[in-house]
C-alpha cells in the first residue's frame, strides 16, 4: 500500500514533470479517450485487490473457470469497468500487447547480500557501493496510471546529463511493484489461455534487464507460483477428458560464446538441433495433470543454465521456451469441435546485461555478448516488422536469421501470430539507464498490428472443408496448382491463407515430429494430404538448396584446386633448378675430391701446385652433407646456412713475406661451449704473442675481427698446415701455417684464445678474425676449430718462431660465421718460400681438416667463400687457391 501511496503521489506530480520525446515513433500514445480512470486510486485499486484473488481464492478461480468470461467475476476484463481498468478493446487486440510489470524494490540489506555473494567481486567500483546506498531511497519509475509511466531521472544524471524525465504510455497494462502473480496472471496470460483453450496459438515473451523479475514472473517460487505453473493449473482444471497436452521445454544457450546451442530440459533430454525453423528431436511430454507438469517444468528450470552475477545471484544465461501443446485425445468417432495444434509459447528470455553492471568477465561476459546480442535481433525484427507495417514499401527485413531464437519465432517476429510482451523492469535510482533503454526500445512495439494473424479455430472447419471437399479434384492436378486451388476457396484472404495453410501444415508437422500418440480421425485424411503435399514441397526446396550449396562447394574446391596446382607447377620449377645446382656441386666436389686426392688427403702436406688448381669460389655452395659422406682425411666441412659468407670477406690474411712462419688456426665446438681458438705461434721473438684473451659471450662479436692479432711473417719462409675436424656433432678444422726457416731467432710462443660464444661468432670471423703479420720471423700460425658435442670452439694458434704467443680466440658457434667470414686470416706470403697443408679426416662420426684453416660448420661456408684465407701469394699463387678450394 505504501507504494501505492507513492505512485498516487508521483501521478499529482505528472502534469508538472517534463517530458521529453527523443524520437517521434518512441512517442507514448495519447491516452485512450474512452474512459480509463486516470490512474487507479486506492479505492479501485483496493477493490481490484479483493478481486484478484489470494492464495486460498487461487482454487476457486480455477474451479470457476469453465463459466462464460463475462460471468467470471475475476477476470477484470470480463468484467463490467473492465474498460475502466483494461483497455484492451476488439481494436487494440490487434495490436501488440505490451504489459510492464515493476518489480519491487529490494530491501538494501538483501541487495547487499546478493552483491556480497557474486562471483565477481573486483568489478564492485566505489560507485557501485555508493549506489547501493542510494538504492531503494527513491525510485526512478512512478505509475501514472495503468498504462503509462514516467521515467524520473536520478538527481546526478540530471546534472550531468541535462536529461529529462519520459513519460512511457499505451501499455496494455502495468503492474506495480507489489502486484502479484496471480493478479500478473490474471491480466495478462488468462486470457491467453482461454484463446489457446479455444484453439488459438499465442505466445508471450518477458524481456527486460537482468534482475528485473522476468524468471520470477514465468517460473516463480514454490510458494508464489509464475506464469507457467499458474498456466498448467487453469488448463488442468478446465480440461476435458477428452484432451491432453504435451509440454515441451528447452532452452537455447551459447557455449563459450562459440556458437548457439539448444538444450532439451525435459528429463533424458540432450541437445538438439535447428533446421531452419525447426527444431530436431525435441521431445514433448505427454502429461495428465497439473502436478505432474509442474514438477516437470521444476525439474527444467534446475536443469537450465544460470549462473551469478553482481545483478542477480541466480540470473538466466539462457533463453528459454516452454511449448504446450493442446492435442485431442484419441476419440471414439467424437470430433472435438475445439481440437487443434495450437500452442502456447511462454519464453524467459535471457535479461540484457550491460558490463559496467554486471561485472562480468570471461565466459560470463562471452555470454553477455550473446544474450544481448540475441536479444538485440530479436527487438530489430520486431522493429522491421513495425516499420514495414507503417510504411509497406520498407522490407521487411530477415533480420530472424541472425539467431537461433529468432529464427524459432519469425511468424511471431513477422506478424503472423499473436505474441504478447512483458516487460518487467527495475524501479531503484541506478536502474534508471536499463529501464529507460528497455522502454524506449519496447514501448514502440505495442504499434504493432496483427491483421494477418493465423485464423480462429472457428475458421479450421470451415476451411477444411472447403479443403476436404476440393481435395479430391485437386490431387488429379498438379500440387502446386491444387494447393492453390484449394486456397481460393478460403475467402477474403485466400492468397494468405493458401500460404498460411501451408505453414499450418508445417507447423503441424513440426509440433507432431516427436510425438508418437498424435491421433485425430476427423482430420486424418486432410492431414495426411496436406503432409505430403507440404513434404514434397519441402523436399523439392530442400534439394534445391541442396543443388545449389553443392553446386558451390564444386566451384570453390575446383578454385582450389586451380591455385594448387600452379603451385606445383611453381614447385616443380624450383625443384629443377635444385637439381641443376645439385649437379653443378656435385661437380665442384668431384674436382674438390680430385684436387684433395692431389694433396695426398689427410693430414700430409699441401702441394702447393696442384692444389691451385682447385676453384674454391663456389665453395660456399657445396653441400655439407655430402662432404660428409665422402669427406677423407682431406675435407672441409661446411655449415648448411651459416657459413655461407663467412669466407667472403678475409677470414685470415697472412703475410709470409720474409719470414718462415707456422700458422695454424682452429675452431672447437664440443658440448654446449662454442670456441674459436686461434693459436699463432711465431717463431719470431714474439713481443707480441704474450697475451692471452678470452672473450665472454656477449662482447665476442667483433673482437675478433677488430683486433684479433695481426702477425706479419714477411722475411721467413713458412709451413701453413690447416686442420678441419668434424666428428658427428664434433667438428674441428684448424688451420695450421707453419713456416720453418733455420732461422730460429724467436723463440717466444703466444697462443691467444679469444674465447667467443656461439650467438657472437657470426661476426667475429666476418670482420677480422685475425691478421697475422709475420714480417720479420718465420712462425708459426695454427687456427683450429674443432666441434665435440655441442661444444663449438676456434682457436687460433699463432706460433712465431720460439717464441709461443698464448692467444686463443675462442668463438661460439653462432659468432663463427662472420669471423671467419671477413678476415680470418689473411696471409701473404710474399717472399719467402713456405709449406701449405690442408686436411680434412672424417672417420665415421669425427671429421677433421686439417689445413691451415679450420672451420666449424655454421661458419664454414662464407668464411671460406670471400677470405677465410686470402694468401697473398706473390711467392707462391697456389697457395690462396688452394684455401680457396678447401670451402
Ligand atoms: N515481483 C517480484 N516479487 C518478489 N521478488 C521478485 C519479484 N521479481 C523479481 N524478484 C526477485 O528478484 C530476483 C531476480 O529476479 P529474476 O531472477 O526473476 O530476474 P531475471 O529478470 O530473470 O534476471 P536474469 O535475466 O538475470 O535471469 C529474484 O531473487 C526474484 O525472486
Amino acid at each position: 500500500m505504501s507504494t501505492t501511496k507513492k505512485d498516487n503521489s508521483n501521478l499529482k506530480s505528472c502534469p508538472f514533470t517534463v517530458t521529453v520525446r527523443r524520437n517521434p515513433p518512441r512517442r507514448a500514445r495519447a491516452t485512450p479517450s474512452h474512459g480509463i480512470a486516470p490512474f487507479p486510486n486506492e479505492e479501485i485499486l483496493s477493490e481490484q485487490v479483493s478481486h484478484i484473488p489470494s492464495a486460498t481464492s487461487e482454487d476457486e478461480i480455477l474451479k470457476n473457470p469453465s463459466s462464460s468470461e463475462n460471468e467470471n467475476p475475476i477476470n477484470p476484463t470480463a468484467s463490467e469497468n473492465e474498460n475502466l481498468i483494461n483497455p484492451t478493446t476488439s481494436e487494440e487486440n490487434e495490436n501488440l500487447k505490451v504489459f510492464l510489470r515493476i518489480r519491487p524494490s529490494q530491501p538494501p540489506n538483501q541487495a547487499q547480500r546478493v552483491r556480497a555473494k557474486t562471483a565477481w567481486p573486483k568489478k564492485q567500483t566505489k560507485n557501485v557501493t555508493n549506489n547501493l546506498k542510494k538504492k531503494s531511497s527513491s525510485s526512478c519509475i512512478s505509475m501514472n496510471d495503468s498504462q503509462s509511466v514516467t521515467l524520473l531521472v536520478p538527481s546526478d544524471l540530471q546534472d550531468a546529463k541535462r536529461v529529462k524525465s519520459e513519460t512511457y504510455g499505451g501499455f496494455s497494462h502495468v503492474f506495480p511493484s507489489d502486484s502479484s502473480q496471480l493478479e500478473v496472471y490474471e491480466r495478462m496470460v488468462k486470457p491467453m489461455v482461454d484463446e489457446f483453450m479455444k484453439g488459438k496459438s499465442g505466445m508471450l515473451a518477458a524481456l527486460g534487464p537482468s534482475g528485473s523479475g522476468k524468471t520470477h514472473t514465468v517460473f516463480g517460487t514454490p510458494r508464489d507460483p509464475g506464469m507457467v505453473p499458474l498456466v498448467l493449473r487453469h488448463i488442468f482444471k478446465e480440461t476435458e477428458a477428452s484432451r491432453s497436452y504435451y509440454v515441451a521445454i528447452f532452452e537455447i544457450y551459447t557455449e563459450r560464446g562459440k556458437s548457439e546451442k539448444l538444450f532439451d530440459l525435459l528429463p533424458d533430454g540432450s541437445e538438439l538441433s535447428m533446421q531452419q525453423s525447426t527444431i530436431k528431436g525435441q521431445k514433448e511430454v505427454l502429461i495428465s495433470n497439473a502436478e505432474q507438469a509442474e514438477s516437470l517444468i521444476a525439474q527444467a528450470v534446475i536443469k537450465r543454465a544460470t549462473a551469478m552475477t553482481n545483478t542477480n545471484c541466480q540470473s538466466s544465461r539462457s533463453q528459454c521456451i516452454i511449448n504446450i501443446r493442446d492435442v485431442p485425445k484419441k476419440g471414439k468417432g467424437v470430433v472435438n469441435s475445439k481440437s487443434s495444434n495450437a500452442v502456447l509459447t511462454i519464453i524467459d528470455l535471457a535479461g540484457a546485461e550491460r558490463e559496467k553492471r554486471t561485472g562480468n568477465q570471461g565466459t560470463r561476459l562471452v555470454e553477455s555478448n550473446f544474450i544481448n546480442n540475441t536479444l538485440m535481433v530479436f527487438g530489430l525484427c520486431l522493429r522491421s516488422l513495425l516499420e514495414h507495417q507503417k510504411n509497406p514499401k520498407k522490407q521487411l527485413q530477415k533480420h530472424f536469421q541472425n539467431s537461433m531464437l529468432t529464427r524459432y519465432l519469425r511468424d511471431y517476429l513477422e506478424g503472423k501470430k499473436r505474441m504478447t510482451l512483458l516487460l518487467t523492469a527495475k524501479s531503484g535510482e541506478d536502474d534508471y539507464l536499463d529501464t529507460s533503454h528497455l522502454l524506449r526500445q519496447a514501448s514502440p512495439y505495442m504499434q504493432i498490428k496483427y491483421n494477418e494473424v493465423e485464423p480462429s479455430i472457428n475458421m479450421v472447419p470451415k476451411k477444411r472443408h472447403h479443403q476436404a471437399s476440393s481435395i479430391i479434384d485437386c490431387a488429379k492436378q498438379s500440387p502446386s496448382l491444387a494447393h492453390l486451388k484449394r486456397m481460393k476457396l478460403v475467402g477474403e484472404h485466400a492468397v494468405q491463407n493458401a500460404e498460411k495453410s501451408v505453414e499450418e501444415c508445417d507447423t503441424s508437422k513440426k509440433d507432431t515430429s516427436t510425438v508418437s500418440k498424435f491421433d485425430d480421425s476427423s482430420s486424418v485424411p486432410l492431414k495426411s494430404e496436406c503432409n505430403s503435399h507440404a513434404e514434397s514441397e519441402r523436399s523439392q526446396i530442400i534439394m534445391r538448396n541442396f543443388a545449389r550449396v553443392l553446386w558451390n562447394v564444386l566451384k570453390e574446391s575446383n578454385s582450389k584446386l586451380k591455385a594448387a596446382e600452379s603451385e606445383i607447377l611453381g614447385l616443380k620449377e624450383i625443384i629443377g633448378y635444385e637439381k641443376e645446382k645439385n649437379l653443378e656441386l656435385e661437380t665442384q666436389l668431384n674436382a674438390f675430391r680430385a684436387a684433395c686426392t692431389c694433396c695426398g688427403g689427410g693430414n700430409g702436406k699441401t702441394n702447393i701446385e696442384d692444389c691451385s688448381l682447385v676453384d674454391l669460389d663456389h665453395r660456399h655452395n657445396l653441400d655439407q652433407e655430402e662432404f660428409n659422406a665422402e669427406s677423407s682425411s682431406f675435407e672441409p666441412r661446411l655449415d648448411q646456412s651459416d657459413a655461407e659468407h663467412m669466407p667472403c670477406s678475409t677470414c685470415s690474411e697472412l703475410d709470409y713475406e720474409k719470414s718462415d712462419r707456422k700458422l695454424s688456426i682452429s675452431l672447437s665446438k664440443s658440448g654446449h661451449h662454442n670456441a674459436l681458438e686461434v693459436d699463432a705461434m711465431d717463431k719470431m721473438p714474439c713481443e707480441i704473442f704474450h697475451s692471452e684473451s678470452s672473450l665472454e659471450p656477449s662482447n665476442e662479436e667483433h673482437m675478433l675481427g677488430s683486433t684479433c692479432r695481426a702477425l706479419e711473417p714477411e722475411k721467413s719462409d713458412g709451413e701453413v698446415p690447416g686442420s678441419l675436424s668434424n666428428s658427428g656433432i664434433h667438428k674441428a678444422f684448424e688451420v695450421n701455417a707453419v713456416r720453418t726457416v733455420p732461422n730460429e731467432t724467436f723463440n717466444a710462443e703466444s697462443p691467444y684464445k679469444p674465447i667467443i660464444d656461439q650467438l657472437a661468432e657470426e661476426h667475429m670471423l666476418g670482420s677480422t678474425c685475425m691478421k697475422l703479420d709475420s714480417e720479420i720471423s718465420d712462425r708459426e700460425v695454427s687456427v683450429s676449430s674443432s666441434k665435440p658435442g655441442h661444444d663449438n670452439s676456434l682457436e687460433v694458434d699463432a706460433e712465431t718462431f720460439n717464441a709461443e704467443s698464448p692467444s686463443k680466440p675462442i668463438i661460439d658457434q653462432l659468432g663463427e660465421e662472420h669471423m671467419l667470414g671477413s678476415t680470418c686470416l689473411k696471409s701473404d706470403s710474399e717472399i719467402s718460400d713456405r709449406e701449405v697443408s690442408v686436411s680434412s679426416s672424417k672417420p665415421v662420426l669425427d671429421n677433421s681438416l686439417e689445413v691451415d684453416v679450420g672451420i666449424d660448420r655454421l661458419g664454414e661456408e662464407q668464411m671460406l667463400g670471400s677470405n677465410c684465407t686470402k694468401l697473398d701469394s706473390e711467392i707462391s699463387d697456389s697457395l690462396g687457391l688452394f684455401i680457396k678450394a678447401c670451402a
